[in-house]
């Protein structure tokens, strides 16, 4: 992890829009590390305790309340100074390899961005409320908003949380924006095309947890 600590663990977070199959490739790279015999935990955000999850129902609950956008971000902040405080750290401090479903560039993408707050701000939050923790290695999954809204509609109907059930035009500055700090940050991103086969897409984070984290993978 990179905010100057150094642990004998390894944390990863997948990252992307709505759909684009992060879960899937969580539980896939979980099974694969579980069957080398790592120590693997599995998180996901907002969540990941149980003040984070009660956070996690205030913010995505569609008939909950329609925050402020610097309100859903201090609430973001919190769920994730909780959980790194209560989940991550002590995992990586024992030398776990934690997977984490989205993280602090989610915040970044969904809550930053063009015409929303700074980016500095939201890492000046994340420098309060979790010590400013980043991943070693981020994967950002890409698929056309076509194939995500396909794979949505036969996961949730018509169903879509408070975030989720944005316009297009939202989510489509949120996939420019993870794309822009893939972009700017090319050591710690790495970018993975999602639109074909789980397998397939396995296969390639693989490569690039072999070939980012190689000597602990
Ligand atoms: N590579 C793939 N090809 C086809 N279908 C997929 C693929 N990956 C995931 N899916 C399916 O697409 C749906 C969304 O996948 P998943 O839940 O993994 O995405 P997600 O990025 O975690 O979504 P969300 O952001 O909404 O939590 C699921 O029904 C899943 O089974
Ligand atoms: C961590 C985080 C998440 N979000 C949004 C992104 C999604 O719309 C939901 C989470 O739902 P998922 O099914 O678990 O992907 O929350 C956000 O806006 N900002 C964040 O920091």
């Amino acid at each position: 992890m990179t905010d100057g600590t150094a642990t004998p663990g390894c944390f990863i977070t997948f990252e992307g829009g709505e759909g684009v199959g992060k879960s899937t490739q969580v539980r896939l790279l979980a099974d694969w590390l579980e069957g080398q015999g790592k120590d693997v935990l599995v998180t996901r955000e907002p969540g990941g305790t149980p003040g984070a999850e009660a956070i996690r129902a205030l913010l995505l609950d569609p008939e909950g309340t329609d925050w402020t956008l610097p309100a859903e971000a201090l609430l973001f902040a919190a769920a994730r100074a909780d959980h790194v405080a209560r989940v991550i750290r002590p995992a990586l401090a024992r030398g776990a390899w934690v997977i984490c479903d989205r993280f602090i560039d989610s915040t970044r993408a969904y809550q930053g961005g063009e015409g929303a707050l700074p980016d500095e701000v939201i890492l000046q939050l994340h420098g309060i409320g979790s010590g400013g923790l980043l991943p070693d290695l981020t994967v950002l999954l890409e698929v056309s908003p076509e194939i995500a809204t396909r794979r949505l509609h036969q996961r949730d109907g018509l169903a879509s949380d408070r975030i989720g059930g944005r316009d297009a035009a939202f989510h489509a500055r949120v996939a420019r924006r993870f794309a822009e700090m893939a972009e700017a940050e090319p050591r710690r991103f790495s970018r993975v095309a999602g639109g074909v086969e789980a397998e397939t897409v396995h296969m390639a984070v693989r490569a690039c947890v072999t070939q980012r984290l190689g000597a602990r993978a």
